[in-house]
């Protein structure tokens, strides 16, 4: 049989959580960049012994604490979520450890066994995010089609978005005919691409 993606997507709310990355280095960075793009009120702290000079520019600029230590477990409280990129493999699988001794979702992030979850390719546009995986497989193509669907979802997306949520507040009647008249004029979305027409 084929392999396939069993992940389950989840689209957090970032503000109301709160976010530890272990370390200050390269990936740390790459992780900060790509959470701050998608989720530019999300609340992290760093804590590692040096910082990159990217990563506290990027601190200014977000609700981002950096603590200049090296790792120890009680910088796991308070925190939702916990991040590992430090360069030496022990600290990040001893982080993994106590997250899950704590039941904290953990992501080492050059090691898919010891992640709880996997961070992804995100296009935002308006109120709309795709997220994509490639289940740990393949992280640039994740890259590419995160960079393809930027492309390809037009950018006035939001507008139809924020159009039928207006739509919606006026269909009077019950739940099942406001399904209803939801599916009938939503049908031509996905009738067109069917035909390969864009206009
Ligand atoms: C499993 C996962 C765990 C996690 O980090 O969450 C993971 C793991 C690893 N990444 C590695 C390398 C690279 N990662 C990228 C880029 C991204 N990596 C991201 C996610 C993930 N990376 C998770 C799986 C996601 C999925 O399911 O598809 C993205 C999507 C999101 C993000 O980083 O936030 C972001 C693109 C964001 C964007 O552009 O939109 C590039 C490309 C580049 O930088 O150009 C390279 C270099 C090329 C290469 O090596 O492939 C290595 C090898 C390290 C080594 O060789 O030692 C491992 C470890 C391994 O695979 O064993
Ligand atoms: N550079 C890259 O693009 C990639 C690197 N990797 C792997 O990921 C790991 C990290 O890579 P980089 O970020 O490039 O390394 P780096 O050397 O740039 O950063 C490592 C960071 O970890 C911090 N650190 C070390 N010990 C710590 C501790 N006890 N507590 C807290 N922080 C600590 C360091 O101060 C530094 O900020 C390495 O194992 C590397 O092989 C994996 C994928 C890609």
């Amino acid at each position: 049989m084929t392999e396939r993606n069993n992940l389950y997507p989840i689209f957090l709310k970032t503000a109301q959580l709160n976010i530890l990355i272990v370390g200050g280095g390269n990936v740390a960075e790459e992780k900060l960049t790509f959470l701050t793009k998608s989720s530019p009120d999300a609340k992290v702290t760093l804590v590692s012994p040096m910082f990159r000079e990217g990563t506290s520019e990027l601190a200014k600029k977000y609700d981002v604490t950096l603590i200049t230590d090296t790792y120890s477990k009680e910088y796991l409280k308070g925190n939702h979520l916990v991040i590992a990129t430090t360069d030496n493999p022990k600290v990040n699988i001893q982080v993994y450890e106590d997250c899950r001794a704590l039941d904290k979702l953990v992501n080492v992030a050059d090691n898919p066994p010891y992640c709880d979850f996997y961070m992804g390719g995100i296009v935002t546009k308006g109120n709309v995010k795709v997220a994509i995986s490639t289940n740990g497989k393949s992280p640039t193509t994740a890259k590419r089609l995160r960079q393809f669907f930027e492309e390809v979802i037009p950018e006035d997306i939001d507008e139809m978005v924020q159009n039928l949520n207006e739509y919606r507040k006026t269909i009077k009647g019950d739940f099942e005919h406001k399904v209803d008249k939801m599916n009938e004029i939503t049908q031509k979305l996905v009738e067109k691409n069917k035909e390969g027409k864009n206009d």
